[in-house]
């Protein structure tokens, strides 16, 4: 039963500065109650930053919050409306599936959205159950804790509750709710959406939040234009973050424009992936048959998604609608080289380059052009390259290699900074372990079809410090045997 408890020994603190807006940007409406919610994973770290007690989310009464069985003192939950382009195509759209308990504010005096995904139906769930299998949830936990260790911005995962219910894909699955807290879910699907189906009013009142809440510098500093900044900043966050994705190999999957959170967060897990071999080409959507987007052409879906955010701003830039235009036109050039000096200078950290050459973009894309001559795998050629293992490299023995180490030895031995520090960035720039597919499903295996969580426990650990180059981290640098991989198996939703 759901039901109106104080659980103040949790800790839960709210405050729900989205309920406050007009109810057109949401439905306030509680999780649906699952039968028998027990408790699979817990985020002790992200629950102490919370401000959250362990023993007490571990307790019934806390796994009954983060169930949707019980309502915590002060939580106003609500379903979020946004819309979308999903693969180009423009769709009304809304949490079908998750509810937002509310803002938790933490005793640093941050502010965290917690909202349960899996948490049962709602007025924007089309055909679909409300529901989430154990799979898909436990891999959103896995992966966005390795985001965050490898320091890229995105939502977290607080707890994996399984539900003691049965859901129907293409089998029957087990049931999970995931709780996760993210800076905020206003997504630019949820600007979509207010464009589309609100007023200009409810526009600005939606621009003015989020500036608030995310932005709090141009609100602070009374800019003339302030949404002419505002655009600007989320600009240049998305182009910040897909370059760290890039850096790492992360396919996101499924960047349609309710996958792209205003705050700069990287949001839904849903068939991503981190690249072994480097390939531009690389898709692991298995619906994304034209591959809009492929590895390489998430820099470009990126600025796709923030001219349709620009679109939406048109009548809070300027009365008169050209010159709204030309004030987003002038802002969106900005986003390449944005992203292309994002880019390139993640690229220099990762080849240990405190300073800049003009050679530099060359020795990159010579390195990157082996790879993919080679199939060699993207984290494991920097990590030899880290380690000063050359001969670890796929790419070793080859003439084309050996020239291009010695003109890189040649340009790192060029920097004022000595050799030492160049190998101290190299190794805080490339991560040792990656959440490698074949690893994520021997995880999601043992924990679905055995219930055993010490495999997923360990992976968990070993993620937790990338940049560790630790010696128990080394079997996990190790490619899959089957060179397919056994992907999929958990995908999807
Ligand atoms: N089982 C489901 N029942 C109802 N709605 C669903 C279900 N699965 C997905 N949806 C809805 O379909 C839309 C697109 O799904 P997508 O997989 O991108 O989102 P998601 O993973 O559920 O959520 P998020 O983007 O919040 O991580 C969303 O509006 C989502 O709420």
């Amino acid at each position: 039963m759901t039901d109106n408890h104080t659980t103040p020994e949790a800790g839960w603190n709210f405050d729900n500065s989205y309920a406050r807006l007009s109810p057109s940007f949401y439905t306030a409406l509680n999780p649906t109650p699952v039968r028998s919610p027990k408790l699979v994973l817990l985020n002790e770290s992200l629950a102490a930053t919370l401000g959250l007690r362990v023993e007490s989310l571990q307790s019934k009464d806390g796994v009954a919050v983060l169930a949707g069985n019980l309502i915590p003192g002060g939580a106003m939950p609500l379903a979020q409306a946004y819309a979308g382009h999903q693969f180009g195509h423009f769709n009304r759209l809304g949490d079908g599936r998750a509810i937002l308990l509310g803002e938790q504010l933490t005793p640093q005096g941050e502010r965290f959205d917690i909202q349960l995904k899996g948490s049962g139906p709602t007025p924007y769930s089309r055909r679909g159950d409300g529901r989430a299998a154990m799979g898909p949830m436990l891999r959103e936990y896995i992966i966005s804790e390795a985001m965050h260790a490898l320091g890229i911005a995105t939502t977290r995962s607080l707890a994996v509750v399984s539900t003691g219910e049965s859901i129907f894909r293409e089998t029957e699955l087990p049931g999970a709710v995931l709780t996760r807290v993210a800076a905020s879910h206003v997504r630019v699907g949820t600007f979509q959406y207010i464009a589309q189906w609100g007023t200009d009013e409810e526009l600005r009142t939606l621009a003015d939040y989020v500036l608030q809440r995310h932005y709090p510098e141009i609100d602070a500093a009374g800019e003339e234009n302030r949404y002419l900044q505002l655009l600007k900043e989320v600009i240049k966050r998305q182009a910040a973050l897909i370059a760290q994705w890039q850096l790492v190999g992360f396919i996101h999957g499924v960047m349609n424009t309710d996958n792209m959170a205003i705050s700069g967060e990287t949001i839904d897990y849903g068939p991503c992936a981190f690249m072994d071999a480097y390939d531009p080409a690389t898709v692991f959507s298995s619906i994304d048959t034209q591959g809009r987007y492929a590895y390489g052409n998430q820099p470009y879906i990126g600025g796709w998604n923030l001219t349709r955010f620009a679109e939406t701003l048109l009548p809070l830039l300027h009365d008169d609608e050209e010159q709204a235009i030309k004030l987003a036109e002038g802002a969106l050039a900005d986003y390449e080289a944005l992203f292309q000096r994002e880019w390139l200078a993640g690229m220099r950290a990762k080849l240990g380059l405190f300073n800049e050459e003009s050679e530099d973009e060359a020795l990159i894309e010579t390195l990157l052009d082996m790879m993919k001559k080679n199939r060699a795998d993207y984290t494991n050629t920097f990590r030899a390259l880290t380690l000063n293992k050359p001969e670890e490299s796929a790419l070793f023995g080859s003439p084309e290699f050996a020239s291009w180490h010695q003109l890189w030895q040649a340009r790192v031995g060029r920097q004022k900074e000595p050799l030492t520090a160049s190998q101290e960035l190299m190794r805080s720039s490339n991560p040792a372990v990656i959440p490698r597919n074949h690893r994520v499903e021997e995880a999601l295996e043992a924990a679905v079809e055995r219930d055993d969580y010490s495999v997923m426990e360990r992976l968990l650990a070993v993620l937790a410090t990338p940049f560790a180059h630790a010696p128990d981290q080394v079997e996990y640098c190790a490619l899959s045997s089957d060179a397919a991989g056994p992907y999929r198996t958990f995908c999807g939703t």
